[in-house]
């Protein structure tokens, strides 16, 4: 089944000099699937990002998600689309420091009005998942940025989102912690058939997913998919960067 289909999507970004971001692009994500977006910086990735999470509005073209069309939806129900069918990760995590982990974990299911048990329950079933079970009651400064974005993540899930939206996961982390985060992510992806799609400039995140799709200068530049080796993979989207160039890629901060 196709989850997400994006349609010759257009966003041109107003103001006192217009500036085309984005020029008909075409994208179809299915069911289960893990996509990662990446270009040079300035491409389009994050424009293309926010307008799948509504965070902005495309100047043309369609956004569907699981048939429905978001940017179409009044106030209230697109608020209530956001808070269902979509779960979203940063890059700088976008925790509430006043809250501690578990609580910072349950909040979507506080927004729905679940009860206590079965809010304890999923926190219980997804903090295990992810390896957090010891750290729930810690505060968000009181624990590492990898175990940061791990709650992030388990925030981003906990109501089962459609899809999983994350912005730059790694882009704070060091190489160790990234790994976990991305072992984190696949892993949800397999288990709990989570489809997802990720901006990243990471390779190593990058070579993750299923299928790498390139963007250069706003339109769709080629997509990779994985196959059987993530080691092959993550060389082959080092080559495909170094192909693409563009503005900021420093291949020496590239891990391994
Ligand atoms: N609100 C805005 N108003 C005007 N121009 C914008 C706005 N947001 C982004 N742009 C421009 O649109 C282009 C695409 O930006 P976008 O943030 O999508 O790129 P990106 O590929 O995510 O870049 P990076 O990798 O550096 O984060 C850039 O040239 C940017 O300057």
């Amino acid at each position: 089944m196709d989850m997400l289909q994006v349609n010759s999507l257009s966003k041109i970004y107003g103001g006192k000099v217009t500036y085309r971001a984005l020029t008909d692009i075409d994208l179809t994500i299915r069911e289960g699937e893990f996509v990662g977006i990446m270009g040079p910086s300035g491409s389009g990735k994050t424009t293309l990002l926010n307008m799948i999470a509504t965070i902005d509005t495309p100047t043309s073209g369609a956004v569907l998600l699981k048939g429905t069309n978001p940017h179409l939806l009044k106030k209230d129900k697109l608020a209530l689309f956001r808070r269902r069918e979509l779960g979203f990760v940063f890059q700088d995590f976008n925790l509430l420091d006043t809250l501690t982990i578990g609580e910072n974990i349950v909040l979507p299911l506080t927004l729905e009005g679940e009860s206590v048990s079965v809010m304890e329950e999923r926190l219980q079933s997804i903090a295990a998942k992810l390896g957090i079970q010891e750290i729930l009651d810690k505060r968000t400064f009181e624990v590492s940025g990898g175990q940061r974005q791990r709650t992030a993540i388990a925030r981003a899930i906990i109501h089962t989102p459609s899809l999983l939206l994350a912005d730059e996961p790694t882009g704070n982390l060091d190489s160790k912690s990234s790994r976990t985060v991305m072992e984190t992510l696949e892993s949800i992806n397999k288990s709990e058939n989570t489809t997802m799609m990720m901006v990243t400039h990471d390779a190593l995140a990058a070579s993750y997913c299923h299928r790498v799709i390139f963007i250069k200068d706003g339109q769709l530049h080629n997509e990779m998919y994985r196959g059987e080796s993530r080691q092959v993979f993550f060389q082959k989207i080092i080559d495909a960067l170094s192909f693409l160039g563009g503005n900021n890629y420093d291949l020496s901060t590239v891990r391994v």
